[in-house]
This record gives structure tokens, C-alpha cells and sequence, in this order.
């Protein structure tokens, strides 16, 4: 079957119109940050391969530079939604300074055909194994299959734009990249290919992220921004099998505010939701990196200190109820208190349910002694 070069060209920039169309409207209004970005990167390739197939007619220099430029720009977004996706990646200054030198050294040099040549499409390849090399490694878990897909396509793209690099640089069987080249043919069919599956691998990267921002959600106080009882069981089962591994000390309180209904009563419930809110901070903000803070429902909530016993639980309190008095008079106006239970992990203690049973059980008898205290189980 013959295969005219051009022909695939167009086909390749007329998908990446109607991917650059879609892709806002099947993300819809208000997407993240790395969406924004992929869909940056698409909109820049369309116009990329659009300038180079019209450079053949009008003003060669100028669209072919526009072209280049786009290509390099359109991996620059993509490896800012992967930056986004999977924490700081690497070579980034590099990366920047390649996506700069690339079309000004090609404009620069354009009247000398293998220098141009060379250059753009080696420095083309560097980018994209840069941009592939930041699928790798992720800061924290990130689906596998999708990267590897991602960097599958990358990957082929630098190898061709390598190849179209080295013929144009070194030898003289390498025409012009409009010709129907063996080199070029290939490049053109892997490119469409890898166009494909590449936007299938960036919108499964974006569905994983989506799904990632609903489980966050799901264990989220929506109003304190805390842990909710189910998110805060959750970590605090994985806290308790690592004290339990390391043989370290771990302590639970089990915090309720006083008269907490009298101050919806009194000050009506809006600024019952700010003093939730101010007491959330005041936890988060006396924890230490590494002690778990959540909302057990209501006014409760419940704290877990990673090694450490009763002294670092009572000064945990101290602080917290001079700060509260402190902040809760300048803030909401009047004094707020709370009452608490604290349980230190026993020797044979294996389950999340019965320390906090203890620290439960504590925190009934501060309240059964009259409150605005803390009670040792
Ligand atoms: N503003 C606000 N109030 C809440 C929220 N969740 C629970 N409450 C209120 O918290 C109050 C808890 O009342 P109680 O269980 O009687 O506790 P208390 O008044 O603090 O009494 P003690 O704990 O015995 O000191 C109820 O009036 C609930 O309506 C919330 O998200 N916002």
C-alpha cells in the first residue's frame, strides 16, 4: 500500500485538532492544573505539525520556526502536567533551556540545511527523553501502566526525531523532511501511533488523578479540613503496626469540647463551626510531622502521637489549652475548653479499637470530674 507522507502529516494534524478540541470538553470546566497543561500540549502540537505542513507553501523560515518552536513548547507542558502528576522531576533547567536554544539555534542556522537539521532534531530528542525520563520515578505511588505507555511513545518519537537528526547532520541521503523518505514514512506512521496511545496514557493519568482527589475527599472533614473518623482509623491502623514493628512508643487522645452545645445556643451554630475549625488548626498546628490529627464526628477528635509516651501526651495538652485560650479569646471572643483522654500503647496491645477504647473511657471520666482537663487511662 502506498503511503504519501503528506497525506499522513495532515491526518496526524487534523487529529491533533480534534484532540485538542475534545479534550477540554470531555474534561469539562475547572479541571487541575496538569489537565490544563495536556491540553496545552495538544492545542501546541496541532499548530506545530499545521505550520510545518504549510511552511512547504508560504514562508518557509517562519513557519517551520513557529513549528519547532510549538513542538518544543508542547513537551514543556507536558512534563509540567507530569511534574504536577508525580512531585518535582528532574533535569527541569535543562529541559527549559533546550525548549529556548532549540528554535532559535534552527532560525539562526536555517540557510545551512545539515546544521539545521542536525540541531533541531537532535536537540528534539534530548527533549523528548528528558520529558520520558520524568515519567519514571514518581515522588509518591503512581500508576505504572500509564507511565510506561507514555514513555513507550516518547521514546519512539526521540528515536525517530534522532534518526532525522543524524541523516540530516551527516549524511546527504536525507532530502528534506517533506519528502517521502523511508525515515520519514516511519516516523510518520509511529508518530500517529504514538499519538494515539499517548492520549490514552495522559487520560488515564488524569482519570488516576481525579480518583486519587475523591479518595483525599472521601477521608476529609469537609469542614476543618482534617481527617474524618474514617481517614484517621485508616492511618491510624498503619501508625500501629509500625510501633508495633519498631517496638516504639505510640499515644492516643481522644479531645471533646466543652459545652459545645451551649456555644451553638449562645453564638449561634456559624460560630460553632469556627471554633471546630480554630480547635482542627490548634491540633495540627501543636502536632508534631508525623502525629495523625482527625475529626471523630461532632466536637470530638482524636490524635495520635508517633514515639511518644504520657510525659509528650501532657505537654501535648499543656500547650494546646494555653494556645486555645489564648487564641479562642481573640478570635471568637470568649473563652473554649475541652476535655480529653489519653491511653499509652500497652505491651500487648495489638488493636487500633482498644486504645481508643481506653482513651475513650478516660475521656469520660474528665468529663464525669467537671471537665477542661485530661484524664491518663
Ligand atoms: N456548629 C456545629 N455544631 C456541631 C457540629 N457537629 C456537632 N455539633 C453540635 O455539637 C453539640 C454537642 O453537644 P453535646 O454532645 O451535648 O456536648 P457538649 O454540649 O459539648 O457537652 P459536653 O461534651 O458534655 O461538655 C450538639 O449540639 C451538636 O449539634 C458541627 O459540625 N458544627
Amino acid at each position: 500500500m502506498p503511503l504519501d507522507f503528506l497525506t499522513l502529516m495532515a491526518v496526524m494534524a487534523a487529529n491533533l485538532f480534534m484532540i485538542s478540541a475534545s479534550l477540554p470538553l470531555i474534561m469539562g470546566p475547572g479541571v487541575s492544573t496538569a489537565a490544563r497543561h495536556v491540553q496545552a500540549s495538544m492545542l501546541l502540537q496541532a499548530v506545530a505539525w499545521a505550520a510545518i505542513i504549510a511552511a512547504g507553501t508560504w514562508w518557509d523560515q517562519a513557519l517551520s520556526t513557529v513549528s519547532v518552536a510549538c513542538n518544543a513548547l508542547a513537551q514543556w507542558m507536558l512534563y509540567r502536567a507530569l511534574r504536577e502528576w508525580l512531585g518535582e522531576r528532574p533535569l527541569q533547567s535543562l529541559l527549559l533551556a533546550l525548549v529556548v536554544i532549540t528554535p532559535l539555534g534552527y532560525t539562526l542556522a536555517f540557510d545551512h540545511y545539515a546544521w539545521r537539521v542536525g540541531w533541531a532534531n537532535l536537540l528534539m530528542s534530548a527533549i523528548l527523553l528528558i520529558v520520558a525520563r520524568a515519567t519514571l520515578y514518581p515522588a509518591h505511588y503512581a500508576d505504572p501502566r500509564w507511565r510506561r505507555l507514555l514513555m513507550a511513545c516518547l521514546v519512539t518519537s526521540a528515536a525517530f526525531t534522532l534518526a532525522r537528526g543524524l541523516l540530516g547532520a551527516f549524511t546527504d541521503q536525507y532530502p528534506s523532511f517533506r519528502t517521502p523518505h523511508p525515515v520519514n514514512l516511519a516516523a510518520a506512521v509511529a508518530t500517529n501511533v504514538s499519538l494515539v496511545l499517548g492520549t490514552v496514557a495522559v487520560l488515564v493519568a488524569w482519570r488516576a488523578e481525579a480518583e486519587q482527589k475523591l479518595r483525599a475527599l472521601a477521608m476529609t472533614d469537609g469542614l476543618t479540613g482534617v481527617l474524618n473518623r474514617r481517614g484517621f482509623n485508616k492511618q491510624a491502623e498503619n501508625m500501629l503496626s509500625h510501633a508495633w514493628r519498631h517496638h516504639l512508643p505510640l499515644t492516643a487522645l481522644v479531645l471533646d469540647l466543652d459545652y459545645f452545645k451551649q456555644i451553638n445556643d449562645t453564638h449561634g451554630h456559624e460560630t460553632g463551626d469556627r471554633a471546630l475549625k480554630l480547635f482542627a488548626r490548634l491540633l495540627e498546628e501543636t502536632c508534631r510531622t508525623g502525629d495523625l490529627v482527625g475529626r471523630l464526628g461532632g466536637e470530638e477528635f482524636g490524635v495520635l502521637l508517633l514515639h511518644n509516651s504520657a510525659p509528650a501526651g501532657i505537654a501535648f495538652d499543656q500547650r494546646l489549652r494555653n494556645r486555645l485560650q489564648t487564641l479562642s479569646m481573640a478570635e471568637l471572643g470568649f473563652g473554649l475548653d475541652y476535655s480529653a483522654g489519653m491511653a499509652v500503647l500497652l505491651p500487648a496491645e495489638t488493636r487500633l479499637p482498644d486504645l481508643m477504647a481506653r482513651a475513650d473511657a478516660a475521656l469520660y471520666l474528665a468529663k464525669a470530674q467537671g471537665r477542661g482537663r485530661m484524664v491518663e487511662a
